[in-house]
């Protein structure tokens, strides 16, 4: 029986090009058609091992989460930066600006202060992140007590205003620092919805009742800080004009002249003199001159500005910016003007420790900004050591000698003291001075007697040292103690 054979495969011709089987060598035209099926295999190689390695295919599950996610992260980020921007509004407050401080006092009233439990204060104001500022609170019988107020600290705040939420950040940078003050700066970073955004200007303008009632019948000691005045510990209790005592005459030449000034600005606008007044209080220490401007500012509601000339590091570019920023309603108050600038030679052995040139203050107090309002007072001990140049009509427009004690202001001082309406009341305004007991009065003429006595003599007392006197010992025993005190004023000024 005959079996047929297989064909034999066909020989190929010598000059045949590689066979896309041979593995190896770049197809010819005629073996380009051997590829797609080489495709489906290793398709079919790969979905084969997808569908039957278990690690193959949760990978790609996982690679597919991961691009879904990123894609969701992106799209609410985006969604954010819109709502940010079409929903919500913010509002900066850098430290350098006015209303930052009321602010900070705005947030410390609200905050939730110790003892208040769960960290959660008036108007829903939600902290985790506090600070402390404590202050000293002296009580009529001499006893003090710490108080400590907690303020929102650096971090992000919640609170609820006017029936909507705000966010609060408040972030102090580390690294930028205020070069003249020395302290970081800070931003305060409000957020609310944008349809709450009128109730921004709401919020400032009641934080700045509330900053302005706690200095309500109080006048603030200012000092320079660099260039810019800050507040020189809590303000303090005006003082009445009736605590100071000066000689019949000079507390009114000088209040009336105050007064008149300030009812003026549209005379001298019209005029285009520039809106200033200064005045300069000369006469020994401890005759009442610091005293009568704390009393000054009480009596017409304004703020001291005091500036120490002799201050090291203060230069006249420094001083002509701090006369220009002086807060409004506030005296500016040199003291002892002489012991910075006597005569124009400065170049002496002790030299000054301020850089500040006697040019330099001139022109800081002539100024540039004519307008604006500003009132100057001076002291010294030495008026005579001025150089005429500092206290000339339009720098110094009113001078005034606040001396020793003259007898009769000696007088009233001892009954303002011995009285039976008591100094404390006097000063508080809270009681008229009653009608003095006989004694008293008698006593008074007697202190009133010895001064005119010593007086003859060419001696004299401060009314400090009477004061000091006054402070420490009964009626009887100040009368006999007064003569001791007199002393001889051989130089004058
Ligand atoms: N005329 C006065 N009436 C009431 N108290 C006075 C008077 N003068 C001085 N005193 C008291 O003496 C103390 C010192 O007064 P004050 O500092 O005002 O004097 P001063 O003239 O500014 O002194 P100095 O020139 O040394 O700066 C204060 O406690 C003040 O109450």
């Amino acid at each position: 029986m005959f079996r047929q054979r297989p064909a034999a495969p066909a020989e190929r011709p010598p000059d045949a090009g590689p066979s896309s089987l041979d593995g190896g060598g770049i197809p010819s035209e005629g073996s380009s058609s051997t590829l797609p099926v080489q495709d489906t295999q290793s398709e079919s190689f790969l979905s084969k091992i997808m569908a039957d390695n278990p690690y193959f295919s949760a990978g790609a599950g996982l690679m597919g989460i991961g691009v879904a996610l990123t894609a969701l992260r992106r799209a609410s980020t985006l969604g954010t930066t819109f709502a940010q921007r079409r929903l919500l509004v913010t509002l900066e407050i850098p430290s350098k600006d006015r209303s930052y401080p009321w602010f900070l006092e705005w947030m410390a009233a609200h905050a939730p202060q110790p003892g208040s439990g769960k960290g959660k204060g008036r108007m829903g104001f939600t902290s985790h992140e506090l600070a402390v500022e404590t202050s000293y609170k002296q009580h009529e019988g001499g006893s003090g007590e710490a108080i400590f107020n907690l303020v929102p600290g650096p971090g992000t705040h919640y609170f609820k205003y006017g029936g909507a939420w705000f966010q609060v950040k408040r972030e102090r940078d580390a690294k930028l620092m205020d070069l003249h003050s020395g302290s970081p700066w800070e931003t305060l970073t409000l957020t609310t919805l944008s349809r709450d955004r009128g109730l921004f200007p709401q919020l400032l303008a009641e934080a700045r009742e509330l900053a302005e009632q706690s200095t309500e019948g109080k006048t603030v000691v200012y000092t320079a800080w660099g260039v810019e005045w800050r507040p020189f510990g809590k303000p303090r209790r005006r003082r009445e004009m009736g605590s100071v005592v000066l000689a019949k005459g000079a507390a009114e030449r000088v209040e009336e002249d105050l007064k008149g000034f300030l009812g003026r600005a549209k005379w001298y606008a019209e005029r285009g003199i520039p809106y200033r007044r200064g005045y300069l209080l000369h006469g020994p220490p401890g005759s009442g001159k610091t005293s009568f401007i704390q009393a000054l500012a009480g009596a017409v509601g304004y703020n001291i500005c005091l500036l120490n000339l002799a201050e090291r590091g203060l230069t006249d570019d420094k001083l002509n910016h701090l006369l220009g920023l002086v807060p409004e309603r506030s005296f500016v108050l040199l003291e002892d003007v002489d012991s910075a600038f006597s005569r124009r030679v400065q170049t002496t052995e002790d030299g000054y420790k301020s850089s500040v040139t006697f040019s330099g203050l001139l022109n800081a107090l002539d100024g540039v900004a004519s307008s604006e309002e500003r009132i100057i007072f001076m002291t010294t001990n030495h008026v005579s050591r001025l150089d005429p140049a500092l206290i000339r009509p339009g720098r110094v427009d009113v001078h005034e000698l606040l001396g020793d004690a003259a007898p009769e202001q000696a007088r009233r001082l001892f009954v303002k003291f011995y009285g039976r309406s008591g100094f404390n009341d006097v000063q508080s305004g809270e009681k008229e001075p009653e009608p003095e007991t006989d004694d008293i009065q008698r006593m008074g003429d007697e202190v009133e007697q010895i001064l005119e006595e010593e007086a003859s003599q060419g001696r004299s007392v401060s009314m400090a040292s009477l004061q000091g006197l006054f402070i420490r010992s009964g009626a009887e025993e100040a009368v006999e103690s007064v003569r001791g005190l007199c002393t001889s004023r051989t130089s004058p000024e």
